[in-house]
């Protein structure tokens, strides 16, 4: 699972996913986008709207899917209820990974029950080269006798581990620098996929004067 706010789905993202999947051998990445993200401002541009640009990144890409189970839960996306979903479909024996950013990762101790997290699923904390702050104290206990160093390791059981990866490729690709640059309307070109920033265009979404049309109710 590479859950996320996804507004917009940049190739940071996406090329990521892909390599996960490699370095992890995985099946399947579920990209899944936050209906009602828990730890930030709502979005200004819809869930149906974020999980479109979603489904036109993803396009005919093996192994990746683009999974709205987040759309059909009301009130917070909390992750824990996201994983118990997953492992539900998948079985006690399967091992799944819930993938975080390192900037997602920092905060970890905030979300809700994260000893849970672990109960469902190992996690994978993905480097970023724009995000590098060291590790605060209050996520300390919850890496104590978890944290592996190496995918063997990890995938040696089907939850419960933390491996921290440096992915082959690392792109300083952000969905805020995206949507700083259509505001200021500038270029977006080769930051994500071409058929999303098309779909940005035609829809006039992230244009910084507040009449974004995809912008609005969850
Ligand atoms: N360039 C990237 N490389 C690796 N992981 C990333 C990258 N961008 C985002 N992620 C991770 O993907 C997940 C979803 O990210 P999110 O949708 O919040 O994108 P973002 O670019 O961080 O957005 P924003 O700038 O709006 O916070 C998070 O775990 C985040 O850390
Ligand atoms: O479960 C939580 O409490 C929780 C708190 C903050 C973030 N998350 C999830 O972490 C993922 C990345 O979040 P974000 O805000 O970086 O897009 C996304 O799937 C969020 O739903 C989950």
């Amino acid at each position: 699972m590479l859950g996320g706010t996804f507004d917009p789905v940049h190739l940071g993202h996406l090329r990521s996913a892909v390599e996960l999947r490699e370095v992890l051998g995985l099946d399947r990445v579920h990209m899944i986008p936050a209906h009602v993200p828990p730890h930030r401002a709502a979005p200004g541009v819809s869930s149906a709207e974020r999980l479109a640009m979603l489904r036109l990144g993803i396009g005919e890409t093996p192994g990746l899917v683009a999974d709205d189970r987040e759309l059909r839960r009301q009130g917070p996306s909390y992750s824990v209820d996201t994983l118990a979903s997953l492992r539900a479909e998948l079985g006690t024996r399967a091992r799944l990974i819930m993938a975080v950013g390192h900037d997602a990762f920092l905060r970890l101790a905030e979300w809700r029950d994260p000893e849970g997290l672990f109960t469902q699923a190992h996690v994978v904390v993905i480097e970023r080269p724009d995000h590098q702050a060291p590790l605060p104290a209050t996520l300390r206990p919850l890496l104590a006798g978890r944290e592996v160093t190496s995918v063997a390791a990890l995938m040696a059981a089907p939850r419960g581990g933390l491996l921290r990866l440096a992915l082959p490729t690392r792109l300083a690709i952000s969905a805020t620098g995206i949507r700083r640059r259509l505001a200021e309307g500038r270029s977006v070109h080769y930051l994500l996929p071409e058929a999303v920033r098309r779909h940005i265009e035609s829809r006039d979404l992230y244009r910084g004067d507040g009449a974004a049309p995809g912008g609005e109710t969850r």
